[in-house]
């Protein structure tokens, strides 16, 4: 579903160059949820940014759902959803609900499959209650909810997610987590999950990669990474080595 071969992507900045994906080379199968790990400024929005083609690779090979991202956006636009938990997509003065409607335009969703996809997101995400509410008055966590619903409204086949639960309380990170979960489950959405939050990793993601200096460090099972360190290590102490090269 997601292939990466031999992937770098530099910037000229001044007269420096800053290699911030190098010789990145992965594959994720469809249904898999994935965590993508790494300290700042690894390489990880570079690569979510070549996944749905906001960025053209300088070196190498992406594929998503077997599309080139960067050439052909607008098609695979309707095969991925995507969450920047730092920024929204949703149109800030607008309510909710027609925020829903215009990405049903732009995505030339039907209106049939609009109304039940809606119905579910609003019952599984709990948006009823501010579902009419302008998205500049929702709290941190409702906007989360509704920038999940806005990626999903055309049933993509791959999530990808930059940090979905950034400063959201115990209660929403859960919310959320029980969402993706089942989302992966029952109807095999292939997720990938960029988060510092090591506690979503734990609680989701059966695989890791983490990247560090654009390069990828480590790939494998959540059980693998642990056992890579000492017994008894917390995934904290487990990270903070990788990350600190210790
Ligand atoms: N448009 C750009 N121009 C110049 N340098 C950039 C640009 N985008 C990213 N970089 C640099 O590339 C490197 C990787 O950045 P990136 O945002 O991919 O890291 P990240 O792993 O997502 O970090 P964080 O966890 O802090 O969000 C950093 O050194 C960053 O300064």
């Amino acid at each position: 579903m997601i292939e990466l071969d031999q992937v770098g992507r530099s910037f000229k900045v001044k007269r420096d160059v800053v290699h911030a994906v190098r010789d990145l080379s992965f594959t994720v199968s469809a249904g898999e949820f994935v965590g993508y790990l790494g300290p700042n400024g690894a390489g990880k929005s570079t690569t979510i940014k070549m996944l749905c083609g906001i960025l053209t690779p300088t070196t190498g090979r992406v594929r998503v759902a077997g599309l080139e991202p960067s050439r052909r956006r607008t098609t695979l636009a309707r095969r991925i959803g995507v969450v920047f938990g730092q920024r929204t997509t949703l149109w800030w003065d607008l309510p909710l609900k027609d925020s829903f409607e215009l990405i049903r335009h732009l995505y030339r969703v039907e209106r049939r499959a609009f109304t039940a996809r809606l119905a579910e997101l609003t019952e599984t995400l709990d948006l009823g209650a501010f579902l009419r509410t302008p998205v500049r008055q929702l709290s941190l966590g409702q906007r989360m909810r509704g920038d999940l619903a806005a990626a999903l409204l055309h049933a993509p086949d791959v999530l990808v997610l930059d940090e979905p639960t950034i400063g959201l309380d115990v209660v929403s990170k859960n919310g959320i987590r029980a969402f993706l979960k089942r989302l992966n489950a029952e109807r095999g959405t292939t997720v990938l999950l960029t988060t510092h939050d090591l506690g979503d990793i734990e609680r989701l993601c059966r695989r890791v990669m983490l990247i560090d200096h654009g390069r990828l460090a480590f790939d494998g099972t959540l059980d693998d990474l642990m056992a890579t360190a000492p017994e008894e290590s917390s995934i904290e102490d487990v990270v903070t080595r990788l990350y600190t090269g210790g």
